[in-house]
């Protein structure tokens, strides 16, 4: 039977009006807008192209399946997307949801774009779950096929509502989460389930909403006022990426950074601190600076600008936080970041004011040696161009983590306020002469003894003296800082992209 107009158009306004009206308007009184609507808000105006519209068009009692799914372009840029219906059985996944999603996300890595997932989901769809749940091409072939397309094809996240059990796996398998704060929230078990396995009485805000996981968790990237400004993120993080591994960042026109004086903002103490972001932002072209996780880790920046208009990843020590000293977090927050620049050809920018990593009983039942030998793995393995900039100190391990000279940087470029060194002139003097100063009775006398110590370790450290032995490649004065980065850049544009001979590392311990 030949379907006329009229039926397919009323097939097309079925499919597109998603659940009752009952779940449009409760998700209306939420704020949260309808997932189509969210799709508009992402793509170029006319350029969605959809698949599987009609899917579940004879199911019982459905309107519609609980995903929309397609292509459509950014910024003239082909992406693919998928976006949860959650009017439709609270955006659950029934069968043709997962085959929809799995499709999407093979044709976004087959066709090398950029996979963009607009999350609002219960998960699984517990009633149909034999359909949807065990086999080849469940629910878990969609974390399979996230897990192949990372590091291949920018994976970005906007999350509007829950993303629960299962669903929670989407946004943990993508590059970013952008989270709408009081209605985002991703969690593996339900307050009600939470609830009853543990006796714990929590809320699906309190456990799993973005405040927590943007600010303690780490899961989240980007705390969000609305679900415009959820998708704006969305749309910016794409534009400093390449469609795929295969390509470039793109580059834009150049802008001259903001008049701030470099040299001014470093105090002479290195006691004292000082906000490095600010440093960052005289660094690079004006208002190009797109930090990552702002809200989380803040002993450490991370985030995408451009130097001339060509996109440079930032890891930065920042000392008004915890001291700029480096925490399992903070490790964490820059392997993944370093990971992330090294997959998609960005060149990386070290800019290193660090003590150390943290040291204590506290951070050793974490795991700190866990966590900091990840972030140096990760710096090692990292081939894009990078250049390490040290802005105060580097001393201990965290001149390695910030990619010192023995991880083969294309640059080691010290300012002349850099301090290099394996730990600070005080501990250094504690640590060599502690029984001497110990069997000192006279203050005075030790205080002297102190001193000379200190002056000597100063001086075996001098930068000169490190210049002059190529552990530094330069001395830069702050204001001729951006000039040297971007001719050092341009000059790395023809660097072999090979690490070691074998598969792939094993993570460390
Ligand atoms: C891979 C393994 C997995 O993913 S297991 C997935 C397990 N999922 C869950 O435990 C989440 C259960 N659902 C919830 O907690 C809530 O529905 C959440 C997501 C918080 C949304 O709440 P709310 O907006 O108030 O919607 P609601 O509960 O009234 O539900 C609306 C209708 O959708 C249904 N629904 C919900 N979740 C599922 C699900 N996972 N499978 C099947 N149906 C689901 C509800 O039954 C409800 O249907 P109806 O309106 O009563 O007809």
């Amino acid at each position: 039977m030949t379907l006329d107009r009229a039926a397919l158009e009323e097939l097309r306004k079925r499919a597109q009006a998603g659940g009752a009206e009952k779940y449009h308007a409760a998700n209306a009184a939420k704020g949260k807008l309808f997932a189509r609507e969210r799709v508009d808000l992402l793509v170029d105006p006319g350029s969605f192209v959809e698949d599987g519209r009609y899917a579940n068009a004879m199911a019982d009692g459905l309107p519609a399946d609980g995903v929309v799914t397609g292509q459509a372009t950014v910024d003239g840029r082909p992406v693919c997307l998928m976006a949860n219906d959650s009017t439709v059985k609270a955006g659950s996944w029934g069968a043709r949801t997962v085959e929809k999603i799995i499709r999407i996300i093979e044709r976004a890595y087959e066709t090398g774009v950029p996979m963009v997932y607009l999350v609002d989901s219960a998960g699984a769809r517990i009633t149909d779950q034999v359909d949807l749940f065990p086999g080849r091409r469940g629910a878990g072939h969609i974390f399979w096929n996230q897990v192949r397309a990372s590091g291949s094809i920018p994976q970005a996240c906007a999350l509007f509502g829950p993303s629960a059990a299962g669903g929670a796996y989407i946004p943990a398998f993508c590059d970013v989460v952008a989270m709408v704060d009081g209605n985002a929230s991703m969690y593996l078990g339900s307050d009600r389930m939470v609830e009853m396995v543990t006796g714990e009485k929590t809320t699906l805000e309190a456990m799993g909403g973005a405040k927590v996981h943007c600010e303690q968790s780490g899961v989240g990237h980007f705390l969000c006022k609305s679900e415009a400004e959820a998708i704006a993120t969305i749309r910016r993080y794409l534009s400093y990426l390449p469609s795929s591994y295969r390509e470039r960042p793109p580059a834009v026109e150049a802008q001259e950074p903001p008049e701030i004086d470099l040299a001014a903002l470093i105090p002479p103490s290195e006691r004292q601190a000082f906000d490095m972001r600010r440093f960052v932002k005289g660094v690079l072209d004006k208002d190009s600076f797109f930090e990552i996780q702002a809200r989380w880790a803040k002993e450490l920046t991370v985030g995408f600008g451009r130097l001339d208009g060509k996109v440079v990843g930032v890891v930065a020590n920042n000392s008004m936080f915890k001291g700029g000293v480096l925490f399992v977090d903070s490790a964490d927050k820059a392997t993944r970041f370093v990971q992330l620049c090294d997959a998609f050809n960005v060149p990386l920018l070290f800019l290193a004011d660090v003590p150390g990593f943290m040291v204590g009983t506290a951070v050793e039942k974490q795991g700190i040696i866990r966590h900091g030998a990840k972030m140096i793995s990760a710096v090692s393995e990292a081939t894009v161009p990078k250049i390490c900039v040290v802005v105060r100190k580097a001393y201990g391990a965290g001149l390695y983590a910030m990619a010192g000279p023995g991880f083969v940087p294309d640059a080691t470029i010290a300012l002349p306020s850099a301090k290099i060194a394996v730990m600070g002139a005080e501990a250094a003097v504690n640590a060599v002469y502690a029984n001497k100063i110990a069997a000192i009775a006279d203050e005075d006398e030790r205080a002297a003894f102190v001193a000379a110590r200190r002056a000597e370790y100063e001086q075996d450290i001098d930068l000169v003296r490190l210049a002059s032995e190529l552990v530094v490649d330069s001395i830069v004065e702050p204001a001729e800082l951006r000039t040297e980065l971007i001719h050092r850049y341009a000059a790395t544009s023809g660097k072999d992209r090979h690490f070691a001979r074998r598969h792939h590392g094993v993570t460390p311990v």
